[in-house]
């Protein structure tokens, strides 16, 4: 359901937050002008986001653990955002459908990249509810959380210093969460202990991980 992932190495946390640094933020309202509850600030400079958003995707696409839990069919080129003190982002869930220039993607995971240092800000962790559960991310520079977009999930107010981070999100080949997460963890245990299972066990393993990819892959 919820995974943090190592994403970005110190090289790439700078880079970006240097693109952050020279780029231009506006009112984060632009891209969703009805909404009542955002209340933050993004990138909104083409340049410096077609190079946030190539570091981003690089990373993503080649890191294991982000593409075998999210199962990535599209991914939207991810946006940086700033929070400074007394911005939020109140309780949503993710719109289902965005708009993108090759044709709209459906969210079916969310990701948020954190990129500055946990110390440096106050307030500011991602809450996401799951049913009377409330989890609380605030992570080191260059981890993701990935998140089922139909969460509800809200961004604390900051109340101290600045909180950057650079959000996307997945349409994956299995929308289905339940389905996705049946998928990961059987891939999982079959990458982990197959070469200690008798062949013809491991055999009969792999015939239902490749059945349920051909009943759930969309
Ligand atoms: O900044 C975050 O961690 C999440 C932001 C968010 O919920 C959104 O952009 O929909
Ligand atoms: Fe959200």
């Amino acid at each position: 359901m919820f995974k943090l992932v190592q994403l970005l190495d110190d090289g790439a946390v700078r880079a970006l937050r240097d693109i952050a640094a020279g780029g231009q933020f506006v009112d984060g309202k632009i891209s969703n002008p009805h909404s009542k509850v955002k209340n933050n600030l993004q990138l909104h400079d083409a340049n410096a986001y077609e190079r946030s958003s190539k570091i981003l995707l690089e990373a993503m696409v080649q890191n294991p653990d982000f593409m075998e839990f999210a199962f990535p069919a599209r991914i939207a080129p991810p946006l940086m955002t700033r929070y400074a003190p007394g911005m939020h982002y109140g309780l949503h869930p993710d719109t289902a459908y965005i708009p993108l220039p090759e044709g709209q993607l459906r969210t079916d995971v969310s990701c948020t990249v954190f990129l500055n240092d946990p110390a440096d800000y106050d307030g500011g962790a991602l809450h996401v509810q799951l049913g009377s559960a409330d989890l609380r991310f605030k992570e080191a520079p260059g981890v993701a959380i990935i998140y089922p977009s139909h969460t509800l999930h809200e961004v604390e107010p900051v109340t101290r210093g600045e909180r950057l981070v650079a959000i996307t999100f997945i349409q994956s080949l299995i929308p289905d969460v339940q389905q996705r997460n049946l998928i990961y963890e059987l891939n999982e245990v079959a990458a982990l202990e197959g070469l200690n299972m008798a062949p013809e066990n491991y055999t009969r393993l792999q015939a239902v991980q490749y059945q349920l990819l051909r009943m759930w892959r969309r």
